[in-house]
């Protein structure tokens, strides 16, 4: 249908000719793997000084890198990735590398996905694990290679109500164990993960045969940040079109909102798109604001909708001031659902995959919490972000779904009673 109010090619033609400041888009994105690593010198000499004594044939132990988001490790790896394959090319020596990002891959899809980079023939269904790990035991057998297994992102593993065990302990016990069923040295497993508690997160049967090398990528400080955001910036932006000032301005709000480069190379971009002439600091924040409404409308989007209605649940109590714990979670999330004419999940379900999936996309964080004597314990939950937005958001995004207004006026009574009732 063609708009009459609106001149759809001009608006098209507009945004094509406007001039602004960003040349090199690409330098900004999260695919753009730089040639080099600011500050990352010690740990990529690391990693390549580890697979090149794989590639003479000693097994120098698994790897384990840890650390916060966006401090490079992917990318370091990535970078080594690339020069130990020319190496082993140009030097004729039978190794490669495999690396597979685990984020929402079940366990089950990780090895499919290992056992296809492998160039090993396996249906994607119809099979199960155990078929799954015989066809890499035999490949491995019968093959003379040296292989190198990176798993990225490890602890965001998709747990499937089949699952029995968690799905990174699985993985790591499995790969590490390799050796005990081929017969002969076993892969070389790089594990890779932003979790702080990675090492106590693996359980100890699993860890006493892992034995990894752990490496741990630390936080940048604001002059690093300040150094690679600079860097980045004479790659993307026309030159003159920025000064230190507008970076260092970058940074402090990095800092001060506990953010990350990745979150800063989305607030550059924004920023230069905004302008044709300089970088101001009324320029960065106008991006920020719009940069974090997409990001957290993207996030609160790529949920489901009983996901949400539970998101919507914590957002509610916390906004009414009262403790998000697990009973008052369920009890307002079945009211909602019976608002909607919906069958709501059991509490186990919501306990067991949807508050960790939330948890896992930074949404919530959660804590144990002893309801006294003999009496248990339940979860409290808290909201990564300011619960107005969070609630606003999640009745945007469910009415699109929807297609009628999300707004449960019901439930503030209900639940009030509810809760006096229970005291
Ligand atoms: N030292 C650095 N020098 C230049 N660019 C860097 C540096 N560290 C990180 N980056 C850039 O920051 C972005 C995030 O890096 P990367 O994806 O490697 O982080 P990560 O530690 O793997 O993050 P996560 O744990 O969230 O997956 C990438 O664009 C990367 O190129």
């Amino acid at each position: 249908m063609v708009n009459t109010k609106i001149n759809l090619k001009e608006i098209i033609r507009k945004e094509f000719q406007s001039n602004n400041i960003l040349k090199n888009p690409s330098v900004l994105t999260e695919s753009y793997v730089p040639e080099y690593l600011l500050f990352r010198e010690n740990e990529v000499t690391e990693i390549a000084r580890h697979f090149g004594r794989y590639a003479r044939g000693i097994h120098p132990g698994h790897l384990l890198i840890h650390g916060p988001p966006s401090t490079g490790k992917t990318h370091a790896i990535k970078l080594v990735i690339k020069t130990y394959t020319e190496f082993v090319k140009e030097n004729d020596i039978n190794s490669k590398i495999l690396y597979i990002n685990c984020k929402d891959r079940t366990y089950y899809q990780t090895l499919i996905t290992l056992l296809h980079n492998l160039g090993i023939n396996f249906p994607e269904r119809g099979l199960g694990i155990g078929e799954a790990i015989d066809a890499l035991v035999t490949y491995l057998k019968n093959s003379e290679e040296r292989p190198i297994f990176v798993f990225d992102e490890i602890d965001k593993l998709k747990k499937t109500y089949k699952d029995k065990e968690d799905p990174m302990n699985a993985l790591i016990y499995r790969m590490s164990r390799l050796d005990e069923v081929i017969d002969k040295e076993g892969p070389l497993i790089v594990m890779i993960s932003n979790k702080a508690n990675i090492l106590e997160r693996i359980e100890h049967a699993t860890i006493a045969k892992f034995i990894p090398r752990t490496l741990y990528f630390r936080e940048y400080n604001s002059e690093e940040l300040f150094e690679i955001l600079r860097d980045r910036a004479e790659k993307a932006l026309l030159p003159g079109s920025f000064d230190d000032e507008s970076i260092r301005y970058l940074v402090e709000l990095i800092k001060q909102n506990e953010k990350d480069l990745r979150w800063g190379f989305k607030i550059l971009t924004e920023a230069a798109l905004r302008t044709s002439e300089k970088l101001t600091k009324e320029i960065i924040n106008e991006a920020m604001k719009s940069v974090e409404r997409n990001i957290l409308h993207t996030t609160i989007n790529s949920l489901t909708n009983h996901q949400l209605v539970i998101l919507w649940s914590i957002a509610f109590l916390e906004e009414n001031k009262i403790l998000p714990v697990t009973g008052e979670v369920y009890q307002t999330y079945k009211l909602v659902c019976e608002e909607l004419g919906w069958r709501p999940r059991s509490m186990r379900h919501v306990m067991h995959y949807i508050t960790p999936k939330i948890e896992s996309i930074g949404l919530i964080t959660s804590r144990e919490k002893g309801l006294g004597r003999g009496k248990g314990r339940t979860l409290v939950f808290h909201l990564t972000e300011n619960s107005h937005i969070i609630l606003k958001t999640v009745e945007m995004v469910l009415s699109e779904r929807l297609h009628r207004k999300f707004d449960p006026k019901e439930i503030p009574e209900i639940l009030q009673i509810t809760i006096q009732q229970r005291r």
